[in-house]
């Protein structure tokens, strides 16, 4: 199966060194100061469980791709979709499998008006990356897990093919039957996590450390949940309770990718990841308070106008 991985930033890159470590065929769409970063140096994992270079990744830039591939791994920002499926179109041929991997949801609609639902796949990844100044991928943990199914629950023969593609390859490739209720319950924690530790500019342990920080991080849980229930996926409780764990862990260093890039004064995806589950929120239930989503969505949307501000 031949695999196109749209960018190698930190999950892309993560995934996609991963895939062609494993002997994968795997080419990434890069942007050219990308692509020229990648020819001279490789591309370099760093890693908790053993870091590794690959060290001629076969790179294309958009233009220059030859024809379909069978399999596309869209990771690209939120902020940058619409410029990526421009790019990646040529890849996408009748036969080829789209899978994303952004957080939220509002990718999916995007994907199937350009290249049909018939094309796009669900998936999620759960691992806490970044990429360095120096283009290096950054592994900040051992969590490292690609999940993916067919949107309606089948176990096709292509799904198959994509799980053999994924299985070994030095991460944890999980095909699920309900991966639309699974990329729900990811966005509802990344939601929660981005949120609360963008908002107090801490970790899970700081928070919970301060007077009621506890209850800002279930409270925050609590409207997202409720705004998956009333689109109709709602969490499980063993879900639910796991979160609840994570998010309230006293000492935790955990934080959100989203309070990686404002310290770093990146580009952020607020509107994507908060201002969309928001919005669903106001569609399923008028009336229904969220306080804290709509504070830190405020602080946010700040955020990113001080930066335009500052750097234009
Ligand atoms: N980082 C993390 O720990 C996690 C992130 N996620 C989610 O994964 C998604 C991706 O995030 P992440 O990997 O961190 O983001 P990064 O910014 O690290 O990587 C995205 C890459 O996409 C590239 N890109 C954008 N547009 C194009 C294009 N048209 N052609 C080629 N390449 C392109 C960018 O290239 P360029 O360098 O040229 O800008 C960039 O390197 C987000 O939705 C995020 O929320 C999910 C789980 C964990
Ligand atoms: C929740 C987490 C850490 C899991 O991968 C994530 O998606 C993010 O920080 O963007």
């Amino acid at each position: 199966m031949r695999v196109l991985v749209v960018g190698a930033g930190a999950t892309g890159g993560y995934f996609g060194a991963r895939l062609a470590e494993a002997g994968r065929d795997v080419t990434f769409l890069v942007r050219e100061a990308r692509a020229a970063r990648l020819a001279q140096g490789g591309l370099s994992v760093r890693s908790p469980l053993g870091s590794f270079r690959i060290g001629t990744p076969r790179t294309v830039t958009a233009g220059t791709i030859p024809g379909p591939f069978d399999l596309v791994l869209l990771s690209c920002k939120a902020y940058d979709l619409a410029g990526a499926l421009d790019d990646v179109a040529p890849a996408v041929g009748p036969d080829t499998l789209v899978l994303p991997i952004l957080n939220g949801m509002a990718h999916l609609d995007a994907l199937d008006a350009r290249f049909g639902p018939e094309r796009v796949l669900g998936g999620s990844c759960a691992i806490a990356a970044t990429l360095s100044p120096e283009g290096e991928i950054v592994q900040m943990s051992e969590l490292h897990a690609l999940t993916f199914g067919e949107r309606d629950g089948t176990r096709s023969e292509r799904i198959a093919r994509v799980a053999g593609v994924m299985e070994g390859a030095g991460f944890t490739a999980r095909l699920s039957d309900r991966i639309l209720l699974e990329m729900w319950e990811k966005w509802v924690f990344l939601a929660t996590l981005a949120c609360g530790t963008c908002l107090m500019r801490a970790t899970v342990g700081d928070i919970v450390a301060a007077p009621g920080g506890r209850d800002v991080m279930l409270g925050l849980l609590d409207e997202c949940r409720g705004i998956a229930a009333g689109a109709g996926q709602a969490p499980r409780d063993k879900f639910l309770e796991t979160s609840r764990g994570t998010l309230t862990a006293a000492g935790s260093g955990f934080t959100a990718s989203m309070l990686r890039d404002i310290e770093r004064g990146a580009r952020i995806e607020a509107d994507h990841i908060v201002g969309d589950l928001i919005a669903r929120g106001g569609k399923v239930d008028p009336g229904g308070a969220r306080p804290l989503l709509a504070t830190a969505y405020t602080q946010l949307k700040a955020y990113e106008a001080r930066r335009a501000r500052e750097q234009g």
